[in-house]
This record gives C-alpha cells, sequence and structure tokens, in this order.
C-alpha cells in the first residue's frame, strides 16, 4: 500500500509537516515538505550555498547520483504567500514515495533560498501537490502526482495529519479506519490550481451555525487556519483575555484557557476543529499564539495545517473534488 508518513517538524505546535522522499541512484533521502498549496518539487542540494544549509541538513547531490540529469536551460524561481522563497536550475532523476517509484521525476535544485527557507534546520524542500498549470519552471515539468497518477488505481491523495504526531499521505486509495462517520464531498474549481473549494457556513462553539458559504484553499503547506477578518474577531470575543498583539501581528490568547472549537460545514456536513488544537506555541509564560488568525487581503480563507491536523481529506483529481471527514 502507498502511504508514506508525515512526521510534524517543530512537533510542539506542528508547524510543517515533513515526508521522507528517496531521490537519485543510490537514492539520496531527503525530508521533504509535501504542499498542497504549490506545485514544484524543490530541493537544498549540493548547489545551494552552503552559507544557507544548516548543520545535518540532508541535501541532494546530482553528482552522486547516476540516474541525474541536467534540464538543460530550465530555471526555476518561487515566491510563496508567506513571503518565502527560492530559485535554482532543474534535474531529472528517480524520486521515490512510500512504494512508489518516478522515474524521470523533475528535481528542482535550489541555488538560492530566502532566509526563512534557510533558517529552517527541519526541512529539504517542498513537494507541491497542487495542480500541475501552478507549476513555476520554465519550460513547466509535471509533479510527482501527475506523473504517478496513471499508475495509481484511483486519481487521489489522501491527508491524515495529527496533532503533534507522525501521521500519513496515502497515494491511490483511501484507508477506511484512518476516520470516523462518513466522507463529504464538495466540488474544487482549480482557478488559481489549487484545491480551493466552498465551505457553507461554520459555528463557534456550541453556537448555531452562520450559514455564509466562504471560498477555501487546503493548504498542507500553510501551518495556520486563515480566516475572514470578522470571523476571527467573532472567534477570539468568545476568549477571555485575548487580544490583537501588534507585536506579533496575530491575535494570541491565555495558555490557560482551552478556546472554543471551530466547526465548518462542507454541505450540511459539520466538520470539527477542536479548541485544543489552536495553541500554536506559547509567545511568553501566559500568552498563547492563536492557530486561527486572519487572511488579510488574500481572496480566500487557507485552511492549512490547524485545520487539517483535525480532519481526514481525501484529495480527489478525478472531478475534481475534496472529501472531508472527521476522525
Ligand atoms: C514555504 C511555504 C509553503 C506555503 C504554502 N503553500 N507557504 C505559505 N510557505
Amino acid at each position: 500500500r502507498d502511504t508514506v508518513v508525515a512526521t510534524p517538524a517543530y512537533s510542539y505546535y506542528d508547524k510543517e509537516y515533513l515526508c521522507a522522499v528517496k531521490i537519485g541512484t543510490p537514492p539520496q533521502t531527503l525530508p521533504l515538505d509535501f504542499d498542497t498549496g504549490s506545485a514544484d518539487l524543490w530541493v537544498f542540494s549540493s548547489e545551494t550555498p552552503s552559507s544557507s544549509v544548516s548543520m545535518g541538513k540532508a541535501i541532494y547531490n546530482p553528482k552522486n547520483s547516476s540516474t541525474a540529469k541536467l534540464v538543460t536551460g530550465a530555471t526555476w524561481a518561487l515566491t510563496y504567500g508567506d513571503g518565502s522563497s527560492s530559485s535554482g536550475d532543474v534535474y531529472t532523476d528517480n524520486v521515490t514515495i512510500g512504494g512508489l517509484n518516478v522515474a524521470a521525476q523533475a528535481v528542482e535544485s535550489a541555488q538560492k533560498v530566502s532566509s526563512q527557507f534557510a533558517g529552517d534546520t527541519a526541512l529539504s524542500g517542498l513537494l507541491g501537490l497542487a495542480f500541475g498549470t501552478a507549476n513555476q519552471v520554465k519550460p513547466a515539468v509535471k509533479t510527482f502526482f501527475d506523473n504517478i497518477r496513471p499508475a495509481l488505481p484511483l486519481p487521489i491523495f489522501t491527508v491524515n495529519l495529527k496533532k503533534g504526531a507522525p501521521g500519513s499521505y496515502n497515494f491511490g486509495y483511501i484507508d477506511t479506519t484512518q476516520y470516523t462517520g462518513a466522507l463529504t464531498y464538495t466540488p474544487v474549481t482549480p482557478r488559481y490550481s489549487l484545491w480551493e473549494f466552498g465551505i457553507s457556513g461554520f459555528s463557534i462553539g456550541t453556537a448555531i451555525k452562520n450559514s455564509t458559504v466562504i471560498d477555501a484553499v487546503a493548504d498542507t503547506g500553510t501551518s495556520l487556519l486563515l480566516l475572514p477578518l470578522s470571523i476571527v474577531k467573532a472567534y477570539y470575543a468568545q476568549i477571555a483575555g485575548s487580544s490583537y498583539s501588534t507585536n506579533y501581528g496575530a491575535y494570541v490568547y491565555p495558555c490557560n484557557i482551552t478556546p472554543p472549537d471551530f466547526n465548518f460545514y462542507i454541505g450540511t456536513a459539520k466538520q470539527v476543529v477542536p479548541g485544543r488544537y489552536m495553541n500554536y506555541g506559547y509567545i511568553s509564560n501566559t500568552q498563547c499564539y492563536g492557530g486561527i488568525q486572519s487572511q488579510g487581503t488574500l481572496m480566500f480563507s487557507l485552511f492549512g495545517d490547524i485545520a487539517l491536523k483535525a480532519q481526514f481529506v481525501v484529495f480527489d483529481a478525478s472531478v475534481p473534488r475534496i472529501g472531508w471527514a472527521n476522525k
């Protein structure tokens, strides 16, 4: 069964989830951040300035791989929603995830990385799982999922991230033991080549449902749950002692309080993000960084890891559609 373990890095607050990916011959294993919010597979490599490569970080060295081939003239450059960036050139090489192997997968080698990546001692790159039309290589290359898709029994992958514990990405099948209740599907509109879907409403704690359609993107590469400011304000209004910290540019709350659940609705199905999942880390002895924050000027809400770790999610490219279940 083609599954790969997703281990939380900085597991106190689950900043990101990393999966072991084997690249080259003989295989070089790198921990990559699987990101449904982007479509490039890029890695720290022997071409990355050593000043940007933290001690002990696994890198890809194409010179040590008998199956590596430079893609002459191909280049890439990425800037993510949080302002981080990277760029470089491109090789093809053997890439294996779980039991799945792609012989000539485009592997984007970083010749430049921004300070956020240089300062991240855990990850060795990203593996994009958004739609291939978002790939930033010139000329464009295929994502791992697009390459492996014809070999899968079903054109899907599932995401089962967990709070402070390893979860899993499964390719081509649904493990029905990974969730409770029913899976509820809703269409995906890949307007921006992203896994963009509509939720039919939300509720805070035990309050009744607010029926309002919200445009959202499921993004495993984003740590938080980013929502419209009006909803964020209504949420923190339920937490005595919470406030907006201009210092952090974020809502914070007293760590000794368990926040209310945040519930979102897929059709009529209620999907729960438990309040105990909302602690994104201590910023002092008493104040904690909230897992729900404002989406600001973004044209959609971002359902990042704070929401995803409470759910079992099916990313189904056949329609496309996305399926949600509590667990
Ligand atoms: C590195 C990275 C990935 C993502 C989500 N797609 N962000 C916001 N930053």
